[in-house]
């Protein structure tokens, strides 16, 4: 029998619930060749502990019950001692957006312990905490653990692994651009179609929708003000050997608008957006009377190490101009690819679609450590 991996599942929001489903249905399906057992589910305040490290049941309620049955979540310092405490591997998985927790990742990977993680948090802020995080871990041939984190880009789709692939088998990325926001793709995909006739939607309408279908970041001003696919481009600028100090470090066209950037919460925000429809419909008709519709892009330009995020224009044929829903397209030019580029796509954003990059990531580790 295979040695039982412990598993911890810090945030069991939209992602979170549907990681603890499919892991649920992972565990069932592979019981006879695979021992793996969640010890400990966490929210912001409150959590479930297994202490003699029996199986904790992964229910579709897991947030509810966290409130009426958890106690208080334990510091990263004694859920490390915890997990070590059980004396074989462990895997945390962090399914928040806290930039907190992902300072801690190199304390956390340096105990052995893997990370299996969509947070963007720890690899696109400050470059020192990326060298940090992979200094500290098993993924380059170090005594840590591994850490893996494909779903902070694309989601489930394999961009991180794709782009990995190919610079370990010594191609040569030189560019990578397209739309790598599930928010962003769906807000344009619906407000500005292709070949739109009739009266348009409201743009906070599609905003509302976009967060109510759970692709926008836990507050969508991280999507609205480019930042979060600034994150992205961060990573991969990152992984194709750029040097990037921060996700502010290269020109990133916001949405919010001007006297929205001050007000404090997120409700706030929502509230008031409707009074700027106007502004973001007007660049609409302009692209539309050139026979162009709008999308928010990014590109990382390799050999030139320019990075930019921000609005452009596509003619109605451009295959970015017709995506539809929350699609991402990412594009790989590279030595090997030529003018053809490699491209991934597919839906961008959703709890389903990111839970299972996180699955992913948990089977890898797994198949490294069992
Ligand atoms: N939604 C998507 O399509 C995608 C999301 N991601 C990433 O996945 C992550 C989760 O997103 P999503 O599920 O949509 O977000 P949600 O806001 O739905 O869920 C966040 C969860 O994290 C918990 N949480 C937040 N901070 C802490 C903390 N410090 N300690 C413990 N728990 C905490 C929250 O608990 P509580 O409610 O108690 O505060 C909640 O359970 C984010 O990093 C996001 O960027 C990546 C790709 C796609
Ligand atoms: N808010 C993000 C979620 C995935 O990273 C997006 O819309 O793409
Ligand atoms: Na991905």
């Amino acid at each position: 029998m295979a040695k039982d991996i412990k598993v911890a599942i810090i945030g069991v929001g939209g992602v979170g619930k549907a990681f603890v489903s499919q892991l649920s249905n992972y565990i069932k399906k592979n019981a006879s060749t695979v021992s793996v057992s969640v010890v400990y589910i966490a929210r912001s305040r409150a959590a479930l502990i297994s202490k003699d490290y029996s199986p904790l049941p992964l229910t579709a309620f897991v947030s509810e019950e966290l409130d009426a049955a958890g106690t208080e979540p334990l510091s990263v310092t004694d859920l490390v001692q915890f997990l070590k405490a059980s004396g074989g591997e462990a895997i945390l998985i962090d399914n928040t957006s806290s930039i907190e927790l992902a300072k801690t990742y190199p304390d956390i990977l340096s105990a052995g312990i893997h990370i299996a993680t969509p947070n963007k948090k720890g690899f696109s802020s400050e470059e020192k905490l990326w060298n940090d995080i992979f200094a500290a871990s098993g993924n380059n041939g170090g005594s840590g653990g591994y850490v893996f984190h494909e779903a902070t880009v694309g989601a489930g789709l394999p961009v991180l692994s794709t782009i990995r692939d190919l610079i370990e088998t010594g191609d040569e990325v030189t560019k990578v651009e397209g739309v790598f926001s599930g928010t962003m793709s769906f807000l344009f995909n619906e407000f500005a179609p292709v070949g739109a006739s009739g009266a348009p939607k409201a743009f906070s309408d599609v905003v509302k929708v976009a967060k109510d279908a759970g692709y926008t970041e836990p507050d969508p001003r991280d999507d609205l003000n480019g930042l979060d696919v600034a994150r992205k481009l961060t990573i991969l600028a990152r992984l194709s050997g750029l040097s990037i100090a921060s996700p502010t470090s290269f020109p990133v066209q916001s949405l919010i608008p001007k006297p929205l950037e001050s007000v404090s919460t997120s409700q706030e925000f929502m509230d008031g957006l409707p009074n700027y429809d106007s502004e973001i419909g007007l660049l609409a008709d302009e692209a539309k009377k050139e026979g162009k519709v709008i999308r928010f892009v990014g590109s990382i330009d390799v050999p030139s190490k320019a990075v930019k995020v921000g609005l452009e224009k596509f003619d109605f044929s451009h295959p970015i101009a017709g995506l539809k829903g929350s699609d991402n397209i990412i594009a790989f030019y590279t030595k090997r690819y030529g003018d053809r580029a490699l491209i991934v796509q597919g839906a961008g954003a959703g709890a389903e679609v990111t839970a299972m990059g996180v699955l992913s990531d948990v089977i890898k580790i797994i198949a490294r450590i069992k």
